[in-house]
C-alpha cells in the first residue's frame, strides 16, 4: 500500500489576544498565526490496525499510545494506519507541535480517502483547524474561525525554546483579565516594516502568566531582543516558545548562533 509522506510545520502565533470566555471555560482568542521551515516529519501507511513509532531528535517523552495526537487524527476519520512520526519540534511549546503533526495526518487521510475532516478537527484541539489550513491565517472564536489572510512578507525568524513544557490550561487560568481589546486590523499587503510597526502594537496576552509560571522566559525574550537587528521579541502561544524577527536570513542566522544554551532548542526559520 502507498506510503504517504507529510510535513507537520511549527506555528507561530504572532500576536494573540485573549478577548473573552465561554461558558465552558475555552477563551476567545484573536491572533495571527504563520508557518515555518522547520517541524515534524510523518509517513503513514494505511493498514488493518494503528501502530506508532517515535523517532527524531525531539522524540523523548512523547507519547507512543493512543494518547499521542496522530493516533486520534487517524480515529477521527474512521481509518486505520501505520505512522512513524520524526519529531523536530519541542512538545508542550506554544509552537502547535501535537497539533500540526494531527493536522498533516487529517489532510493526508482526507486526501488519501475522499473523506472530509470532521469539525476541521476542533475535538483534538483548538489549533488543529489553523495548522489544518496551514497557510497564514486569522484565528478566533476558540480556534474554530480560521481566515487566510494573503499578502504578507516571509519573515526571518529565530524559535528559542528554554527546554521548560508549559501545560496550556495553566497559563489561561493565570490571565488577570479574559476580556482583553482585540487586535488592531492588519494593514492589506504590509511590507516588511508596516507588518513589524503593526506587530509592536499588538501583544501576546498569555505572555505574562506564562512568565509568572516560568520565569525563564521572560530571560528569553530578553536575550532575543537583545541579538543583532532584531526587530521584536514575543512569545508564541501559551509558551514557552518565543521568537524573534530580523530584516535578513543572515541577521536570524547569525543571532540563532548566539542563541545557543545547554538545554535550550533553537532554530532559524522562515515564516511564511
Ligand atoms: C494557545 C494556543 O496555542 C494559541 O494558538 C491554542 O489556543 C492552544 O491550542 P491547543 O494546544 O490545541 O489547545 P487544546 O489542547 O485545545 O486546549 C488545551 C487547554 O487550553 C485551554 N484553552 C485552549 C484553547 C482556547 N481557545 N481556550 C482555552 O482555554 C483549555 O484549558 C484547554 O483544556
Ligand atoms: N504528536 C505529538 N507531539 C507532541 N506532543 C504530543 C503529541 N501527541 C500528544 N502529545 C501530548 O500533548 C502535549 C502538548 O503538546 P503540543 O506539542 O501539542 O504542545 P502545545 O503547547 O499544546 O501546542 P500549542 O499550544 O501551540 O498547540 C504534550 O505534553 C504531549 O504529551
Amino acid at each position: 500500500m502507498e506510503t504517504i509522506e507529510a510535513f507537520a510545520p511549527a506555528k507561530v502565533n504572532l500576536t494573540l489576544h485573549v478577548t473573552g470566555q465561554r461558558e465552558d471555560g475555552y477563551h476567545l482568542l484573536d491572533s495571527l498565526v504563520m508557518f515555518a521551515d522547520v517541524g515534524d516529519r510523518i509517513s503513514l501507511r494505511r493498514a488493518d490496525k494503528s501502530s506508532l513509532t517515535v523517532t527524531g531528535p525531539m522524540g523523548q517523552g512523547v507519547p507512543t499510545g493512543p494518547e499521542n495526537l496522530v493516533l486520534r487524527a487517524v480515529d477521527l476519520m474512521g481509518e486505520a494506519a501505520d505512522i512513524t512520526l520524526e519529531k523536530h519540534l519541542p512538545a508542550a511549546a506554544g509552537i502547535g507541535g501535537g497539533s500540526s503533526d494531527a493536522a498533516a495526518v487529517l489532510s493526508a487521510l482526507r486526501d488519501l480517502t475522499g473523506k472530509p475532516v470532521p469539525d476541521q478537527g476542533l475535538s483534538l484541539g483548538a489549533d488543529v483547524p489553523v495548522c489544518l489550513a496551514g497557510k497564514a491565517a486569522i484565528m478566533r472564536g476558540i480556534g474554530e474561525d480560521v481566515a487566510p489572510v494573503d499578502g504578507l512578507p516571509e519573515l526571518h525568524c529565530v524559535l528559542v525554546n528554554p527546554g521548560v513544557a508549559v501545560p496550556t490550561g495553566a497559563v489561561f487560568k493565570g490571565l488577570a483579565r479574559k476580556d482583553n481589546p482585540a487586535m488592531d486590523s492588519l494593514p492589506a499587503q504590509p511590507d516588511f516594516a508596516a507588518l513589524i510597526t503593526w506587530l509592536q502594537r499588538q501583544r501576546n496576552d498569555l505572555e505574562r502568566p506564562a512568565i509568572a509560571a516560568q520565569p525563564v522566559i521572560g530571560e528569553v525574550l530578553q536575550e532575543i531582543a537583545a541579538t543583532d537587528g532584531c526587530r521584536m521579541a514575543r512569545m508564541s502561544g501559551s509558551g514557552a516558545t518565543c521568537f524573534g524577527l530580523y530584516a535578513t536570513e543572515a541577521q536570524a542566522k547569525a543571532a540563532a548562533g548566539r542563541l545557543q544554551r545547554d538545554g535550550w532548542w533553537v532554530a532559524a526559520t522562515r515564516l511564511s
